[in-house]
């Protein structure tokens, strides 16, 4: 597999994306009883592709989801994401039978159906369900028998025809700037890996256990210690959840803090840290961890983490471009997980390419490189540092590391520290670092796209 080829420029990617459709009414305003799964799943979408269109991973908290039990709450959130992942398919399908676009909560409700008929709902119960949603859309009741008509038409033609239409596309925004740096058929694989989802992925607290919780669990050992398990399981019911012997978190997401080797006892500043998956690696490793985020939401998220798990480590929230230590003494290493467009996770997240517009990459670029300038001023002389990001674009990843680089005389890149059992030579890159993209493993479920270096301050 070849390292990408790097842009030369850092503009911007393009925005080609249209306005977006207007938003529909709420129908859950007027309907007073718990929503169903279904009916959860049609207010995600029009969340998602409404006016202001916000992702599912905003919306997992709406108070509007609270009444529902924690089954269907689960099974909407799968609806949408599901739904979302097949977009390109439903609207292909669909319009074979549409004239012309129906109201956008109308459409929704034909997205929804389509990719329950193509997937092998029953047809009926489907059917039935959706027209009476229809009826509830404020000044839409009229639609009912166009979305019987076309589900119906829908229900015979689907199961078949679902698969054999090419994998949905990334939008412009994200497709021309991937292809300039990987080339066409590269991505066309990273678009295959979007379609088909993610496994359920795990790291066990204990490196050495990594054998024996992949039997307990019936997983698969990864060449690179984490366990792979089916997606849609109830995590909570699965041995070790209770006293924390693992973690979810995505093979390639615990890369960082094993190329950071962390050593116990070892004063160590997780910058970024919150929801906590490395803040875990690297406490679990008996290092004295100091982990850090802007975000008190997610800090409550990494809180409970550490509770669940009974590691331990000194939270705080903050900037990482203004923290300071209080005692002005300097890390032995410190982990920059940076904000980032979040590209390489589109297989989890498929909501992602349709409620961003690419607009942002440009202020985090900038965001990145001023957290690593930071972060090099409260490193210990020879100390190591890993930045990394979960995102596809070179200027996310490679670009920065060599940037920094020729910014900081002094800096090097330890390349010895990507050693590690699974690392195939063809991920390593030319500066030193790891590009690892979904395609990567086809056999044994792909991985998250994701960037990381190890770089050592100069003595
Ligand atoms: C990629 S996520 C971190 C994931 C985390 N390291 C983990 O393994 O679970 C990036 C994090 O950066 C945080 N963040 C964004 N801007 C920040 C800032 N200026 N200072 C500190 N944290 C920030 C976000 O709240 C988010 O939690």
């Amino acid at each position: 597999m070849q390292n990408p080829r790097k842009p030369r420029s850092r503009r911007p990617a393009p925005q080609t994306q249209g306005p977006k459709p207007a938003a529909p009414a709420d129908p859950q305003d007027r309907a007073p009883r718990i929503p169903t799964a279904r009916d959860a799943a049609l207010r995600m979408l029009n969340e998602v592709l409404g006016e202001d269109p916000r992702l599912l991973s905003d919306l997992r908290d709406a108070p509007w989801l609270r009444p529902m039990p924690p089954a269907d709450r689960a099974r909407a959130l799968r609806l949408a994401t599901e739904t979302l992942r097949g977009l390109e398919r439903c609207d292909r399908l669909l319009f074979n039978h549409l004239k012309k676009t129906p109201p956008p909560e109308i459409l929704n409700i034909l997205r929804l159906g389509c990719y329950e008929l193509a997937t092998g709902a029953a047809a009926h119960g489907v059917v039935n369900d959706l027209v009476q949603a229809a009826g509830r859309v404020p000044k839409q009741a009229h639609m009912k028998g166009l979305v019987n008509a076309v589900l119906r038409k829908t229900a015979e033609e689907a199961p078949v025809q679902w698969t054999r239409l090419r994998a949905p596309r990334l939008p412009d925004w994200l497709r021309e700037p991937l292809c300039e740096a990987y080339g066409k058929p590269r991505v066309s694989a990273f678009e295959l890996a979007q379609s088909q989802g993610a496994p359920l992925d795990l790291t066990p607290r204990d490196p050495s256990a990594a054998a024996d919780w992949s039997e307990k669990l019936g997983g698969v050992l990864l060449p690179i210690g984490s366990i792979r398990l089916e997606a849609g399981q109830q995590v909570s019911a699965l041995p070790g959840y209770d006293d924390g012997g693992w973690w979810i978190q995505d093979a390639a997401a615990a890369l960082p803090a094993r190329i950071l080797a962390p050593q116990a006892g070892e004063n160590i500043l997780d910058l970024c840290a919150a929801p906590g998956g490395k803040t875990l690696q690297l406490a679990a490793a008996g290092a004295r961890v100091t982990a850090l985020d802007l975000s008190e939401n997610r800090l409550k998220r990494l809180q409970e983490n550490l509770q669940r798990t009974g590691l331990t480590a000194s939270v705080l929230g903050g900037d990482a471009l203004e923290f300071q230590p209080e005692d002005g003494t300097l890390y032995d290493a410190i982990l920059l997980d940076a904000p980032c467009s979040a590209t390489g996770t589109i297989r989890r997240h498929p909501d992602l390419p349709l409620v961003r517009e690419g607009d942002e990459i440009g202020g985090l670029i900038e965001l990145q490189a001023a957290m690593l300038d930071h972060a090099l001023t409260l490193l210990k002389p020879g100390g190591r540092l890993i930045f990394c990001t979960c995102s596809l674009i070179p200027d996310e990843g490679e670009c920065q590391v060599e940037e920094a680089l020729a910014r900081h005389p002094g800096l090097s890149v330890d390349r010895d520290a990507l050693t590690l059992p699974g690392v195939e030579p063809d991920w390593i890159t030319e500066e030193g670092g790891l590009r690892l993209t979904p395609d990567m493993w086809p056999d044994l479920g792909g991985m998250d796209g994701f960037y990381m270096a190890c770089l050592r301050k100069g003595a």
